[in-house]
């Protein structure tokens, strides 16, 4: 049965990632329920082969009295915001008085709520907001119901990473039509709608609004010999996180320029809210150079779409 049990979770994982990662179902809602119903059923029969990274923690367990607090090891830092032309090229400017040439990852700024993700030879082990930046609140069982967030990673690595969790803005329409009709209030932006779920106590909650994460950020890269911003996404790929694929590098301010008007054309069209556009330098060598203040990096900034 053990095994059984095993053979049940890789296959469901398998599809869970191939649905909610990639984007590509792999078979019928009802063939996975199917074999979810089949696990959750095992899983009451003999509990002993329960594991951490089951997929039956995604449905949600029982409601918490209230959420453990959380110290960041590494304090949760904002991003420094950019208007327009001119703050852009001060801060390429600024960068590149202090490191000379430089490599810029350009991505979409989702209008979510960061979160911190913490885990333990390769099992998810705790998810914290992030609060005021040194303390946030554990939401662990709340991130479990993310289907698109690994209980378990490709390679049994310890590993701390940043993203932002969000409300697709189907999702978020879905919400609110069903809010409309049992005539509560609804809410104004799928930002809020994500902050509401994740701060739910009843993890069914939380598992039932269809919310996705975007994994952006590895704490400890250089501790595991990452040496740029650009190749820790595509080892976050590889460990089996969904990071957002319209990330771009660009040479030179303005390919950050084009970058920046090319997604405020096409903003509309994404499944999902962004605010603006995150720039980074991409070595770490360089990150480390210029350093950070107290509230933000100096080898990022956030160009703010305008309202
Ligand atoms: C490195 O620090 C950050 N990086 C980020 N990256 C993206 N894509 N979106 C964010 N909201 C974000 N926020 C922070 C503090």
């Amino acid at each position: 049965v053990e095994k059984q049990i095993a053979e049940l979770r890789g296959q469901i994982e398998k599809h869970n990632y191939a649905y909610y990662v990639l984007d590509q179902p792999s078979i019928s809602d009802a063939e996975y329920d199917e074999l979810m119903r089949k696990l959750m059923e095992l899983e009451e029969q003999y509990p002993q082969y329960k594991t951490p990274d089951s997929p039956s923690q995604r449905v949600g367990g029982a409601p918490l009295e209230a959420f453990q607090k959380v110290t960041h090891r590494v304090p949760m830092l904002s991003l420094s915001n950019a208007f327009n032309e001119g703050d852009l090229r001060d801060f390429d400017r600024r960068v590149r008085q202090e490191v000379g040439d430089v490599r810029y990852v350009c991505e979409l700024k989702i209008d979510g709520l960061a979160v911190s993700l913490r885990y333990e030879d390769g099992y998810f082990v705790q998810g914290a907001t992030r609060g005021d930046g040194t303390t946030g609140e554990d939401i662990t069982e709340n991130l479990k119901t993310i289907r698109s967030l690994p209980l378990r990673l490709r390679k049994q690595v310890t590993i701390e990473v940043r993203g932002e969790a969000y409300m697709p803005r189907k999702s978020f329409e879905k919400l609110n039509e069903k809010r409309k009709m049992n005539g509560e209030e609804l809410f104004a932006n799928p930002r809020n709608a994500a902050a509401g779920s994740l701060r739910q106590l009843d993890p069914k909650v939380a598992a039932s609004r269809q919310l996705d994460i975007f994994a952006y950020h590895v704490v400890n890269a250089e501790e595991l010999g990452i040496l740029s911003h650009s190749a820790a996404l595509n080892y976050l790929d590889e460990l089996g996180f969904k990071t957002n694929p319209a990330r771009q590098v660009c040479e030179t301010i303005d390919d950050v320029l084009s970058y920046i008007e090319q997604w405020h054309e096409r903003r509309a069209s994404l499944p999902y809210d962004i605010d603006g556009i995150v720039i980074k330098v991409d070595a770490f060598a360089q990150q480390k150079q210029l350093g950070a203040t107290a509230k933000s990096p100096r080898w990022a900034i956030a160009y703010k779409f305008p309202a």
